[in-house]
């Protein structure tokens, strides 16, 4: 089955934060599985039965990253995964005196991206419209995460979705190629 097909009631959340400070983004690099790793990702992960996506996102960062961090605001618009999962991603920010993130589960890398830089990892390619929605309201000016947001416009590049498989750890993303 594929995503498209899975009915809206049997879809399962997956909340994705992009955490935003001083005009960065972070950007996680995944671990496993095998068919991910490698591959970047904004942090977060499935929203538990019952739970409010707030505080899932809430929860996944504090395990994935060890952050004290606090959603902001749904980036509108919801993205399919490998079926039945559903991207949702809200904008979030570090509390006063968080911890800085540390990648203690799912993750072996973990980066803040400046605007310029936002393509320069190799997302995996169901989450590029996500991000693309994510720096292109920043440029309009609607990110408030308290002034956190990107500072500057960050243009996808064309066909940002093309790439597969793991990209090796600090070479930049250039997907087109
Ligand atoms: N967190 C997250 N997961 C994503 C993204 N893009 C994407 O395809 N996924 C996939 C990977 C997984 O198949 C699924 C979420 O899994 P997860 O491993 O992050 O969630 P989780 O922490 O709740 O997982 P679990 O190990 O507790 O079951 O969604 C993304 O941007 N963020």
């Amino acid at each position: 089955m594929t995503d498209r097909m899975t009915p809206e009631a049997d879809r399962i959340v997956v909340v994705g934060a992009a955490l935003l400070d001083g005009g960065r983004l972070l950007a996680a690099r995944r671990s496993a599985p095998a068919d991910l790793a490698g591959r970047w990702e904004l942090p977060g992960g499935k929203v538990e039965p019952g739970e409010r996506p707030e505080d899932a996102l809430a929860r996944e960062l504090r395990e994935e990253l060890g952050v004290d961090a606090e959603p902001v605001e749904r980036v509108p618009g919801q993205w399919p995964l490998r079926a039945p999962y559903v991207l949702h991603v809200w904008t979030a920010r570090l509390r006063p005196g968080s911890p800085p993130p540390r990648p203690l589960q799912d993750h072996d890398e973990l980066r803040w991206l400046t605007p310029d830089r936002i393509w320069e990892v190799a997302w995996l390619d169901q989450d590029v419209p996500a991000v693309r929605e994510v720096t292109a309201r920043s440029k309009a000016g609607r990110s408030p995460a308290g002034g956190a947001g990107l500072k500057r416009s960050a243009a996808p590049p064309p066909g940002a979705t093309s790439r597969n498989g793991p990209a090796p750890a600090r070479r930049p993303h250039h997907p087109s190629s």
